[in-house]
């Protein structure tokens, strides 16, 4: 953890500078700190936000409520996908890629939680398909679109993981098991499953960062942020609603956990490939989150598993 260092000090509405002509993509931005990041971006008139989502009905709502927080409206378009589903994140990205030529921020951000064991359509372990693989594609097929805006005029392009503290629960001593990655024996358990999924977006992060040095990217940890996210987490109802009762009670709130991805998103001072716990602070990955060579392997895995897939 972040004992003893000093959080950035961070006010979307005062730190964010204006983000005309830009375009940014939310994925979750339909509730909990994607809504927020939503709200926050709308406030700073940029020229498109795209809100992704697997629920038109309940996005529908949330930018209804975000609209009436503003002065006018602000342009927000809706964009259905499914992070489970391979297809569906395709179709996400074609439809985004036919009707925008450039992507300014792209905040990865939808997530699960400790959920049960199980698969994604495309048959990857529940919460390593959705949290990470789903993620993968999505930037992989918007590269075009990514590097087209990069080369412009003072461009400024961000790409952040939501990853998590809790990538210190991904197994020991592997980091990444791959033999676990496609199947629903659950051998790691659901919080070792979240810390995998978490781990492998923070491993992802700093690859790509070597690889394509024209954009800034980051990984980052909200903090204990009170939102829906332990809603679908498995173990003894009983336990979960006790839990969820008392983080009611000490954990942040959605507006001030938003802060740190936020700052990631319009900071002059993200070092690219960094992870950074609540708010800016780097260098707090585990070994593993560190661990160059296994971002190398996990980058060569997750390419040859998406080959079929062209940019
Ligand atoms: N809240 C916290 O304390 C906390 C702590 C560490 C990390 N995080 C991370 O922050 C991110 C946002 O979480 P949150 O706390 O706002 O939770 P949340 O449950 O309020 O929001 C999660 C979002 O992800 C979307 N989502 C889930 N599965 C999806 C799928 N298959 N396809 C498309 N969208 C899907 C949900 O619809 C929702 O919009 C997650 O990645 C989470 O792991 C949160």
């Amino acid at each position: 953890m972040n004992i003893g260092k000093k959080s950035v000090s961070f006010k979307p509405e005062r730190d964010i500078p204006p983000l005309d002509g830009k375009v940014i993509l939310v994925t979750g931005g339909n509730i909990g700190l994607g809504k927020q990041c939503v709200l926050e971006y709308a406030r700073h008139r940029p020229a498109q936000i795209w809100l992704a989502t697997r629920n038109l009905d309940k996005a529908k709502a949330a930018v209804e409520g975000i609209q009436k927080q503003l002065p006018s409206p602000a342009p927000i378009k809706l964009l259905e996908m499914d992070l489970s589903s391979l297809e569906s994140v395709k179709k996400a990205a074609s439809t985004f890629s036919a009707e925008s030529d450039r992507l300014d921020i792209l905040m990865l951000n939808a997530g699960i939680m400790a959920a049960p064991p199980g698969l994604t359509k495309d048959g990857y372990e529940l919460q390593f398909g959705t949290n990470y693989v789903g993620h993968a594609l999505l930037a992989k097929l918007l590269l075009p679109v990514l590097e087209k805006t990069a080369s412009g005029p003072g461009a400024d392009v961000r790409i952040i993981m939501l990853s998590s503290h809790g990538h210190m629960y991904a197994p020991k001593p592997e980091g990444i098991r791959f033999d676990t990655l496609k199947t629903k024996a659950d051998a790691l358990g659901p919080y070792g499953r979240y810390g995998q999924s978490k781990l492998a977006m923070i491993l992802w992060v700093r690859q790509m960062a070597k690889l394509y040095p024209q954009f800034t990217l980051s990984s980052i940890h909200p903090g204990v942020v009170r939102t829906n996210l332990m809603n679908n987490a498995t173990g003894s109802p009983l336990v979960i609603r006790i839990l969820g009762k008392i983080a009611n009670r000490v954990v942040t709130p959605v507006d001030q956990g938003a802060r740190n991805q936020l700052w990631a998103s319009v900071a002059k001072d993200v070092k690219s490939g960094e992870y950074y716990e609540p708010v800016g602070i780097g260098g707090t990955a585990t070994d593993h989150g560190k661990d160059e060579d296994l971002a190398k392997e996990l980058w060569g895995w997750t390419e040859k598993e998406l080959e079929g897939y062209a940019t």
